[in-house]
């Protein structure tokens, strides 16, 4: 375990409040591929991830490592192009550093979002799983961000994740899908978290598929964890990129194959996270000074 003291959030924090104006009331997390979602964003303020004090370092193709902040109808945004996995070596504790960041930046809701294969009949490549609850697998075994003493400045002990994916953010996301008329390719569905970084031999698959989950990836568990204990509303989804192999003469899966489905649904998944951000309620007074 390698927990950082909360003085190590509030430099990051207060370093990028002295860099920009805008004082974020959401934080968006792309996933591998998708990192267009900040492209809406206007009056844009960015970092490199080296540049920022305390920040850890994107490796993996897809993710460009970058913090970018801006305003989208009328909301103040933050959104990182490219996020952390524990594959790449972080500790947990760094892979969801930024959330606690957010927090202390003053987000109070965070919208994570990824590539998953699908274990599912019904979910096509190309389809978008709004994410109604996960399978934390590393989490069941101890590889938890929130292992370590408690800081209590940032939630308890034993945090309830029930209920971790709002219910109100969920239905909203399926209306505007109807509105956008693409409710046939969106749907619901249980999302696992894997620790990769390869992809699932074919009885891993089948184990998962037998378990009930829908879609699998090798993120966001540990950033919902850590939004959810510190009290952050959560919005996630799932662009499924790829079945996964469930028999031996299935199609492999590759990376390159789930940044190409990223890109051709670039624009749907843009459309969709911006309209959620413009109808979504923000209770706290927080606005952009810009
Ligand atoms: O979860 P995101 O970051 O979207 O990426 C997914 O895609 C990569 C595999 O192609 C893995 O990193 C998996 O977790
Ligand atoms: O099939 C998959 N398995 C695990 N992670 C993934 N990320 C995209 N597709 C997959």
């Amino acid at each position: 375990v390698h927990n950082k003291c909360h003085d190590e959030y509030q430099k990051t924090a207060d370093w990028l409040m002295s860099q920009t104006k805008h004082r974020p009331q959401v934080a968006i997390i792309c996933g591998s591929g998708l990192g267009m979602l900040a492209d809406a964003l206007k009056c844009q303020d960015s970092f490199a991830y080296s540049d920022i004090p305390g920040f850890p370092q994107s490796t993996v193709q897809g993710h460009a490592g970058r913090l970018v902040f801006g305003e989208l109808k009328g909301k103040s945004c933050v959104c990182m192009q490219g996020r952390f996995h524990m594959y790449e070596g972080h500790s947990l504790c760094k892979t969801t550093f930024p959330v606690r960041v957010f927090k202390l930046l003053g987000v109070e809701t965070l919208i994570v979002t990824n590539a998953a294969g699908s274990l599912a009949d019904g979910l096509q490549p190309g389809d978008i799983m709004i994410i109604k609850d996960h399978v934390n697998f590393p989490g069941l075994v101890g590889l938890n961000p929130l292992c370590g003493p408690n800081d209590d400045k940032f939630g308890p002990r034993f945090p309830a994740m029930s209920g971790c994916y709002d219910k109100g953010l969920r239905r909203l996301a399926m209306e505007i899908g109807k509105q956008l008329g693409v409710a046939g390719v969106m749907q619901e569905g249980v999302y696992a978290m894997v620790g990769g970084p390869n992809f699932e031999t074919i009885a891993e698959a089948r184990l998962l598929h037998r378990l009930g989950v829908d879609a699998v990836g090798m993120s966001t568990a540990p950033e919902v964890v850590v939004a959810t204990h510190c009290g952050l509303r959560v919005f996630g989804l799932s662009l499924i990129t790829n079945k996964c192999c469930t028999h031996i003469d299935s199609d492999s899966v590759n990376h390159e194959g789930v940044l190409e489905v990223g890109r051709l649904r670039s624009h749907t998944l843009q459309q969709l996270v911006t309209e959620l951000i413009s109808r979504m309620e923000i209770n706290n007074n927080n606005t952009s000074n810009n």
